[in-house]
């Protein structure tokens, strides 16, 4: 496997006692996650799954500090969001790059952000520019770009900021399947080479088989863990291969059957 020569040291998750409530406007509160636990060591790729509505983007929001729970804790390394938000790197499915903002200019928020030494930045810039297939691309503006090329350029962003965790709302669901397949294999690439921590939250069980070495299936509202599946498929992964391999077929064979087994889709 050509993961990073050392394990990483940071990026440990814990979430302990998570407990989330929402007001609604039919007047009573929807509860989201009760007594919510789940723990992921440094580096680990994890996928989240489950039904519409139970609550995978509001962990990756309780973890980031953008929503407070009302009870439990959601640490990094021992530390609270607000001790370590700096350490957290999003991308969403609808990419969040300025408009007004070249392709360069956009990844080199994230080196702005990350308070990179400006006398290497552009040097950096041209590196991830390369390694994400950008190159001739580097002065166009966003709506000159396809959406897989935007959500490149989101990643490029992240890249430049180097967080020890990466936490991805369906980062690639709104493309279509070929490009969301070319852009699992670049995450992979860059997850191989970089191993940081990742939460992935994703509709597609296949896609989640393919990347990550855990699987977590959450159930129906107030989500609760149904599943903690280990994907254990040698790495590196070629996802085309994959597809024919016995164990993978029975992956996502379980992980469906658990997610129909639990549930009414929610919203
Ligand atoms: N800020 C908020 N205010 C009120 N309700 C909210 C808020 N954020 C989320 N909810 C509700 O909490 C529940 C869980 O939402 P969440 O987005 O975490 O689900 P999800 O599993 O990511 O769903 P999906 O797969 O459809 O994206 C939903 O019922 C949603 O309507």
């Amino acid at each position: 496997m050509t993961a990073a020569a050392t394990a990483p040291t940071s990026g440990h998750i814990a979430f302990k006692g998570i407990r989330v409530r929402f007001p609604s406007s039919a007047g009573h509160d929807v509860l989201v996650m009760d007594d919510f636990n789940l723990e992921i060591p440094a580096g680990q790729f994890v996928a989240i799954v489950g039904p519409s509505g139970c609550g995978k983007s509001t962990l990756l929001r309780v973890l980031s500090g953008l929503v407070d729970a009302d009870a439990g804790t959601a640490l990094i390394d021992g530390l609270t969001a607000e001790e370590t938000a700096e350490r957290i790197g999003f991308m969403f499915q609808r990419d969040t790059l300025l408009p007004w903002a070249s392709v360069q200019d956009n990844i080199a928020i994230g080196l702005e952000l990350a308070h990179a030494p400006a006398a290497t930045a552009k040097e950096r810039i041209r590196e991830l520019i390369d390694f994400l297939k950008l190159t001739g691309f580097e002065r166009n503006m966003p709506h000159q770009l396809s959406g897989g090329m935007r959500q490149r350029v989101s990643l490029g962003r992240l890249l430049a900021y180097d967080p020890d965790i990466f936490l991805m709302d369906e980062p690639f669901g709104a493309l279509d399947s070929q490009t969301k397949a070319v852009m699992g294999r670049e995450l992979l690439r860059i997850w191989e080479r970089h191993q940081r921590t990742v939460l992935f939250v994703t509709h597609d069980i296949e896609e989640a088989v393919t990347l990550s070495d855990r699987v977590i299936v959450l159930s129906p509202r107030p989500g609760t863990i149904r599943l903690d599946l280990s994907i254990d498929l040698p790495r590196p992964r070629d996802p085309r291969l994959l597809r024919k391999e016995p164990a993978y077929i029975d992956y996502v064979d379980r992980i469906w059957r658990e997610i129909d087994a639990g549930a009414p889709v929610q919203d």
